[in-house]
């Protein structure tokens, strides 16, 4: 099955605190507000379809994790919310691993969460460490498993786990070369299924090889949303002119930017 995402008006903010005794008083005192504003998103509304590969790009710190994050379920939004028609699965560095459990542990404790029964998951279970490419590691606690590793058997959980909607952030940027192919090929069978995914990298190669359609997201405002090979090319010629930005026009940049976003807002508030 395949699944829609619904994402409307999704912000979060974040607190800033200069001094641990702020966080602490922000706690304490009801009635007075401690710390700085900051909003990770700001009002990020896009539909997807059925079966549709979403990528999500954008500078560093401009929310494409957070975002990630929101439409797994695994952080709420502060307002806004996400509708799927299907079950959602998370794939990222870490993402749902319990570091003090071993391979083994969480991949049991995975599959008993989303109700596989125990014959379903030793059957799972040994496929899932193959997958992964750590089988003399796996009764070793996740701790001491390097980040591709981490990264490896969170992969191979959720692709086995076989969900409506894939989300992948920067997963595949950590395996070697071998795991990535192998990755890649796992993921172009789900797109033959018509599964609906998200894709979060760095790598501009990588999201015009796979995506459909293109979030480009900017200090958490969408910038951009539609025609991979449209919103890729706007992107690309952003970066080089922003690369050559020094510090302080990169901050006049990112001031303008956040005040025309308030603007285009204040015009009407349900779109962006
Ligand atoms: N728990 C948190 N508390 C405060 N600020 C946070 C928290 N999590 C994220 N942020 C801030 O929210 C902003 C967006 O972060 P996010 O990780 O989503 O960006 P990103 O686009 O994925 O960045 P990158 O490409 O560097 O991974 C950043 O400025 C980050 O510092």
């Amino acid at each position: 099955m395949s699944a829609t995402v619904e994402v409307r008006n999704v912000s979060k903010k974040y607190k800033l605190y200069q001094k641990k005794s702020e966080r602490i008083l922000d706690l304490m005192v009801p009635y007075k507000e401690f710390g700085e504003d900051f909003f990770a998103l700001q009002n990020v509304s896009f539909d997807v379809e059925e079966g549709s590969i979403i990528g999500f790009v954008g500078i560093n710190g401009s929310g494409k994790s957070t975002l990630a994050n929101i439409i797994a379920g695994v952080i709420p939004p502060t307002s806004g919310y996400v509708k799927s028609t299907g079950n959602v699965a998370l794939i990222a560095v870490n993402a749902g691993l319990d570091n003090q459990l071993s391979g083994r542990e969480n991949i049991e404790l995975k599959l008993l969460m989303l109700g596989f029964s125990k014959r379903e998951i030793v059957e799972m279970e040994q496929e899932i460490i193959e997958f992964a490419e750590i089988e003399k590691f796996i009764d070793q606690p996740v701790k001491t498993y390097s980040s591709g590793m981490k990264s490896r058997l969170g992969f191979s959980i959720s692709i086995r786990v076989d969900p409506d909607v894939l989300i992948i952030d920067e997963a595949l940027s950590v395996g070697d070369k071998s795991f990535a192919e192998k990755s890649f090929a796992k993921m172009m069978e789900f797109t033959q299924k018509g599964k609906t995914m998200f894709f979060v990298s760095h790598s501009i190669g990588q999201m015009k090889k796979f995506c459909e359609k293109i979030v480009w997201l900017e200090f958490g405002i969408v910038k951009e949303f539609g025609d991979a090979q449209e919103v890729l090319e706007h992107y690309e010629e952003f970066l080089k002119k922003y690369q050559n930005m020094n510090k302080e026009e990169k901050q006049t940049y990112r001031t303008e930017a956040l005040k025309s976003h308030s603007l285009k807002k204040d015009e009407n508030p349900s779109t962006v």
